[in-house]
């Protein structure tokens, strides 16, 4: 039913699809490490595997930047900088304001990997009046009453979010109309913004939950193949039999159905625990077989 006209990847407005755009931090990661070694070329394939890429995907991706190597010498390492710097818009200083100056918000304010990246704290705000004037990573806390000036007068166009979550939409409000238009928000809620405004999530927790579902499912492998209800009279294989994993992938358990509504669940709701909570020893799966 699917149409392929409704099915294109989003891009951007230069072309270069969203997730080549969410790709290209990867590389300029891998690369910068290596221009700080000095090396002046490398292949695909070794950048892919410095990324943690796929080389295909890589060659794809570098293909929408116009930059396609030179055979049997690969990629100007300096050159791909420049370029995906150039790309990601890194070639010039963003200011950016962080709001919540919390534990999070003066652990970020600390972080020095920021600065080193073209993003410049133009500010830290708050909105308890104890903290204004205090000192956070050299910078002194200013109150919320200031958010708009400071928005202004700074010409801040990105704004990071680390209040409580019942804050964050309220304080996301204040810092677009104000005129940000890109937002990191670590708070644990779903903001809404309007047209033109991109909001970027990061929840560690989410993050951990994935990482406890797959847990669940390697500890939820090695168990069931044990039970004799799975398979009926389905034996448990001698290690590094042929079909042992044929045959466990084929148990209703282990299938996508369970996959599927998990990882959406912690994803969609930042749920603490997610499927984990429904048994006490944590190995009762979300969707049980038939
Ligand atoms: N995304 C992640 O991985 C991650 C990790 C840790 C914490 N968090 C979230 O980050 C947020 C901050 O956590 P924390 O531990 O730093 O909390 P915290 O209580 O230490 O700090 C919150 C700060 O926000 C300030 N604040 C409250 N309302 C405000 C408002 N309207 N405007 C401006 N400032 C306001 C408070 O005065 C306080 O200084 C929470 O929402 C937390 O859930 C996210």
């Amino acid at each position: 039913m699917a149409t392929g006209r409704t099915h294109r990847p989003a891009t951007r407005s230069r072309g270069i699809p969203e997730a080549t755009v969410a790709r290209l931090p990867l590389y300029l990661r891998a690369l910068t490490a290596l221009s700080e070694r000095s090396v002046p070329t490398v292949s695909s394939e070794e950048l892919a595997a410095a990324a943690g890429v796929n080389s295909a995907k890589l060659r794809k991706d570098f293909s929408y930047l116009g930059s396609y190597g030179t055979r049997g010498v690969g990629y100007d390492v300096e050159y791909l900088v420049y370029q995906i710097s150039r790309e990601l818009g890194l070639t010039q200083d963003w200011p950016v304001v962080i709001v919540g100056i919390g534990n999070l918000g003066a652990a970020l304010a600390n972080y020095g990997g920021f600065a080193s990246r073209g993003f410049r704290v133009a500010a830290l705000i708050d909105a308890d009046p104890a903290m204004a004037g205090k000192p956070v990573a050299g910078i002194a806390v200013q109150h919320t009453d200031e958010l708009e000036s400071i928005i202004t007068g700074n010409g801040v166009s990105i704004g990071v979010i680390a209040t409580p979550a019942g804050a964050a939409q309220q304080v996301c409000d204040r810092l677009v109309a104000a005129g940000v238009t890109s937002i990191l928000n670590f708070a644990p809620t779903v903001l809404s913004v309007p047209e033109g405004v991109d909001v970027r999530k990061v929840d560690l927790s989410i993050e951990l939950q994935i990482l406890a579902f797959h847990e669940q499912r390697k500890a939820g492998e090695g168990e069931r193949v044990a039970l004799p209800i799975e398979g009926g009279d389905l034996e448990p294989s001698p290690g590094g039999s042929r079909g042992t994993e044929g045959e466990r992938v084929a148990l209703p358990i282990e299938g996508g159905a369970q996959a599927g509504p998990m990882a959406r669940a912690g994803q969609d709701t930042g749920a603490a625990a997610g499927g984990r909570q429904q048994g006490p020893d944590g190995d009762v799966p979300a969707v049980m077989p038939a």
